[in-house]
């Protein structure tokens, strides 16, 4: 018998080139080409080190719309517990490497990419925003970072030794495995969200995905 086509893999294959546009963005080739301009990667660990502050408190709401609004024999408060701990260890990460590349965090200014991801974000905290299309989001904001430093792992990659671990820290194996988690929550709460629910939780896809484009756009120095 064949295997159910689930909801996250029909909007995978009909998003496929948005979706690569941010797994295969141009600053992620340039690690994985060796060729990444240090002054880009300094820019975005310091900008990324703000927008994962401000991922905190989103993940929290999204453990704490899992605690109200799922039947949670599955386990999903567990799982997203897990990110909640996974970010308090990526924020020592951050300022570990920032030290190691003698880069200030306590004074960057968040560039504008930067600023409407995080206002994005702090949108889809509110109550009113659906279990399930808040979980879309946090799915497909750790899925794209685990696809594109995966990418930058693989064999034939010359991604620089100084950066690989940063690509570790997203591209291993049970950060895989974590995303497969939250894509499973996800999948089970589209499997019983009503049209409406199904509708907006494509539409913040689609909003992550250009987000986390604008994303690498302003690291690499396109904006
Ligand atoms: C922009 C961005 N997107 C995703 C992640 C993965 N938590 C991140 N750190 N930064």
């Amino acid at each position: 018998m064949q295997a159910k086509i689930t909801v996250t893999e029909t909007w995978l294959r009909k998003h496929r080139h948005l979706y690569d546009g941010a797994t295969r963005h141009p600053f992620i080739r340039s690690i994985r080409d060796g060729n990444i301009d240090i002054s880009a990667f300094k820019t975005w660990l310091g900008q990324d080190y703000i927008f994962v502050r401000a991922f905190v408190p989103f993940v929290a709401s999204v453990l704490t719309k899992a605690y109200k609004g799922s039947d949670d024999g599955n386990g999903d408060v567990e799982v997203i517990l897990g990110g909640v701990a996974a970010l308090h260890d990526e924020i020592s990460w951050f300022k570990k490497e920032a030290f190691k590349w003698g880069a200030q965090l306590s004074n960057i200014v968040p560039q504008k990419a930067n600023q409407e991801y995080c206002r994005f974000l702090e949108s889809l905290i509110s109550p009113e925003v659906e279990y399930t299309v808040a979980a879309v989001a946090f799915w497909a904001i750790e899925n794209i970072y685990q696809e594109s430093f995966a990418y930058c792992l693989e064999d034939d990659s010359k991604t620089p030794p100084e950066l690989k671990e940063t690509c570790q820290r997203w591209g291993n194996e049970s950060f895989g495995e974590y995303c497969n988690s939250l894509r499973n929550i996800v999948d089970r709460q589209l499997e019983k969200g009503s049209d409406d629910v199904i509708t907006k939780a494509e539409a913040t896809l689609l909003r992550v995905l250009e987000h986390e484009v604008d994303f690498w756009n302003m690291s690499h120095g396109r904006t």
